[in-house]
């Protein structure tokens, strides 16, 4: 290399690390576990249940109006893991700092205070809306609950204003939920999120129940609001085109542990983790010859039962590159901010 390529890797190197200091934290979860009892099937009345390891030590780092994506197979706990966030469920170790403060200590009363400031998007939306309530109504709740004070005008202009900015004629605010499209109801979801203000706003699966056309348009709006209103984003979704699409950072989940995790295009450039390259090798190209060339990876078996994880690495089971080793130590995330792996394998 020459000296003047060796100086402007350096430079780049130095923005890189300038860029991720300028900004500023929000969320940094530090080695996070969830854990369900599962009832033992033994008649014994007395037999322990076992534990179900969802997810089992999950760290991340989340900056101010950033997206990260999360992907991975079903069951690899990436629902678990946004709803830990907030506490939809129990965490049995680990943190979730939120500016500072550690909500998994935080009381019921604060913790609720907190809600105002992180909100969730369902990925069925008809499900996601009380059927008996009109959109209006659907739209005010949060701001009714969190804003006694406020009168009954003042909240039907902010719904109003709300439903202007993702996309609804107020006019259709006394309508019930089934009466909308799809896509519509993700709208009135994605408003009712917003209505508080939030700084971060955890998407789950937002747009795998819509068909293709109507998952551009929520995805374009949800970029959108996140540039005019400075949001942060969890991004968790099956189809990797749409998360390379949205997510400046990607993180990749396998029973329940973090396999990698990087900038979306170092990540999608270079996979490392045997499972990322086989995910990623799943991505349809838009070129029908390339498309015929490209070599899938499959993965052979299932995914393993997370009542009984495999020893060592979780993925040995189905790495087409194990060895023995790989069955004694268990990998740690090695790597930056820019790129981690968590394999013995890759250097
Ligand atoms: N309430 C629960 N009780 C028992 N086990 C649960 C519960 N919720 C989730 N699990 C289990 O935890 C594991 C992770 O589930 P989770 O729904 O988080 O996965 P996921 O990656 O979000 O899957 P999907 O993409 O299908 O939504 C699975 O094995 C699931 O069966």
């Amino acid at each position: 290399m020459t000296d003047v390529v060796k100086q402007e890797a350096a430079a780049g190197k130095a923005a890189k690390k300038n860029r991720v200091a300028d900004k500023k934290l929000l969320l940094e979860v530090n080695d996070l576990k969830v854990q369900f009892d599962i009832p033992s099937k033994s008649l014994w009345p007395w037999a322990k249940p076992s534990k179900l390891k969802a997810v089992d030590g999950v760290s991340i780092k989340l900056y101010e109006g950033e997206t990260l994506g999360i992907v991975g197979e079903s069951g690899c706990g990436k629902s678990t893991f946004a709803r830990a966030l907030i506490g939809l469920v129990p965490a049995v170790a680990g943190s979730v700092v939120w500016l500072g403060q550690d909500l998994t200590r935080l009381p019921y009363k604060e913790m609720r205070e907190k809600r105002k400031e992180i909100q969730m998007i369902f990925q069925d939306p008809l499900a996601s809306l009380n059927p008996r309530m009109t959109v209006g109504d659907i739209i005010a709740e949060p701001l009714r609950t969190f804003f006694p004070q406020l009168s009954k005008v003042e909240v039907k202009e902010q719904v109003k204003d709300m439903m202007t900015k993702v996309g609804l004629l107020p006019n259709v605010i006394n309508r019930y939920p089934h009466e909308f499209s799809g896509g519509q109801c993700q709208r009135i979801g994605i408003a009712r999120a917003l209505i508080l203000k939030p700084k971060m706003i955890i998407c789950d699966e937002p747009v795998s129940a819509l068909d293709v056309s109507i998952q551009a348009q929520v995805v374009n709006l949800l970029q959108s609001l996140q540039k005019e209103l400075g949001l942060s984003l969890i991004f968790i979704a099956h189809d990797l085109s749409i998360v390379k699409h949205i997510s400046d950072r990607v993180l990749v989940m396998y029973l329940g542990n973090v396999v990698e995790v990087g900038e979306t295009k170092a990540l999608f450039a270079e996979p490392k983790h045997p499972y990322t390259k086989a995910l990623m090798s799943a991505v349809p190209i838009p070129d029908p010859i390339l498309e015929r060339q490209k070599k899938i990876e499959m993965l052979e078996g299932d995914l393993p039962s997370p009542l009984n994880p495999p020893s060592g690495c979780v993925f040995r089971t189905r790495c087409p590159v194990a060895k023995a080793s790989c069955a004694e130590t268990k990998p740690t995330l090695t790597g930056d901010e820019a790129h981690a792996v968590s394999c013995l394998l890759v250097a």
